[in-house]
């Protein structure tokens, strides 16, 4: 390309005379078209992405705002009294609202660990209790030292008192050896009922203790009887008073069963809707064959526990979780045997397990009754979602043989309906009875006293 070889522009340039611009290279021009098409797109761009942004960001705002209304909305709905307004998701995705006296009832399973394992539990203030694992299946706990030397004592005492108060009532002729057999004076017998240490036996105090057999309640008539026979009522005004005050721990007295509601981690009113405690002695040669504390449950025989709602009281049949006692160290036998305990390998056509005077000692479990200790263990898997499932069949237990001197237990059942559903509606009778009840017995106290 020669000099006069000009680009267009230099060319025109000259052409017109105006001034000679200096010429910018048609890349500057070509720059300076891009850049304005460019900040124009740029501008687009960046507005595109803006509003995208601006879009999310509400969006975001929207889903935080909507979600967290759903879950106030389901937490009114789960609420006393709480109408559900607001937004609620579809019922598909969740579980109907727990009645409000279950809506902390979800069971809590111990874990087991391994067999021999050692956890620390609390139980007391100032103590610290050890819960060895015994077996898997069942889940089985032994915790030495769960009750002290005084409260086995005081059990069994208060067992034979019971015993001494239904002969009272029932059978007049076996009156004589069971007070013998008792051996505690009047004002031992007072402090043992004397719940609440006041000095003064009050009504209710003498029927937490004196329900005779299932169903049946001592009267106040059959009351004035007892207190005259333990000679508790020195005034003769149908009111029974103590002159010495001594201090008796009551482990049966009501809101004793926080211990074992420690000890289980259920919630508390399933352990104290349960069964009375049960205390059972054996003499020398008593045992109690293999067997399970629950049955199955059929619809019509439904959970016992049910029915005491409907007035028909006991016997209870669903133990969820058996607390035992040991009361006394037996001096020959009997132990309680788990026969099929973490393994059922037995041929059982060949070997009668239940058999516990034949068969103990092929037992794969057995515990040794130990004053003070308890074990207890599950009678019922767990069904994955904090309720009661299967029984669990390796809960298999029985008494050996006593060989030498008695022995003394005390069951606890924590009885549970496996359907809970029935469960929640057996609490809400109950409360509702109680609250009947509660005037009731303030009438009967009044009527009895004076
Ligand atoms: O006596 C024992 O060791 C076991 C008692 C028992 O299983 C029961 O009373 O249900
Ligand atoms: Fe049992």
């Amino acid at each position: 390309m020669t000099d006069d070889q000009e680009t267009p522009e230099a060319e025109g340039a000259t052409a017109s005379g105006r001034a000679t611009l200096p010429l910018r290279p048609p890349c500057e021009r070509l720059s300076c078209h891009k850049s304005s098409v460019c900040s124009r797109s740029y501008f687009v761009v960046v507005m595109v992405f803006f509003h995208v942004y601006i879009i999310n960001v509400i969006a975001l705002l929207f889903y935080v705002h909507y979600s967290s209304g759903q879950e106030d909305a389901s937490r009114s709905r789960d609420a006393p009294g709480g109408g559900g307004g607001g937004h609620q998701r579809p019922e598909t995705r969740r579980a109907p609202p727990k009645p409000e006296f279950l809506r902390d009832a979800s069971l809590t399973r111990i874990e087991g660990i391994r067999v021999g394992h050692v956890q620390k539990v609390s139980l007391v203030p100032g103590k610290v209790h050890e819960m060895r694992t015994l077996s898997l299946k069942p889940l089985l706990f032994e915790i030495p030292g769960f009750l002290s030397e005084d409260e086995c004592r005081v059990v069994m005492q208060l067992a034979q008192l019971k015993g001494l108060m239904e002969s009272q009532l029932m059978v007049q002729e076996g009156q004589e050896e069971l007070a013998k057999e008792l051996n505690l004076s009047p004002e031992e017998i007072f402090n043992l009922l004397d719940i609440n240490q006041d000095g003064q036996l009050q009504l209710h105090e003498i029927l937490t203790h004196s329900r005779v057999r299932d169903g049946i309640w001592l009267t106040p008539e059959n009351l004035k009887e007892i207190y005259a026979g333990l000679k508790a009522d020195k005034d003769n005004n149908g009111k029974a008073n103590s002159s010495t005050k001594k201090h008796v721990s009551l482990f049966l007295s009501p809101g004793s069963h926080d211990r074992v509601t420690r000890l289980t981690r259920l919630p508390p009113t399933l352990v104290d809707l349960s069964e009375p405690l049960q205390v059972v002695r054996y003499e020398e040669g008593g045992h109690y064959h293999a067997h399970h504390d629950s049955g199955p449950v059929y619809p019509e025989t439904a959970c016992t526990h049910t029915r005491l709602a409907a007035n028909t009281s006991t016997p209870f049949e669903t133990s969820y979780i058996t607390v035992l006692f040991y009361l006394n160290s037996v001096d020959g036998g009997g132990e309680t045997a788990f026969p099929v305990a973490d393994n059922r390998t037995y041929d059982e056509n060949e070997v009668d397990l239940l058999d516990t005077r034949r068969n103990c000692d092929k037992s794969n479990l057995r515990v040794k009754p130990t004053k003070g200790t308890a074990v207890f263990w599950y009678n019922y898997l767990s069904d994955g979602r904090g309720w009661v499932g299967e029984q669990d069949e390796y809960a298999l237990h029985g008494g050996c043989v006593v060989t030498r001197g008695t022995k003394w237990v005390a069951n606890k059942w924590i009885n549970i309906d496996p359907d809970y559903q029935r469960q929640a509606r057996y609490q809400q009778l109950v409360s509702q009875q109680e609250r009947g009840h509660s005037g009731f017995m303030q009438q009967e106290r009044d009527d009895f006293v004076e």
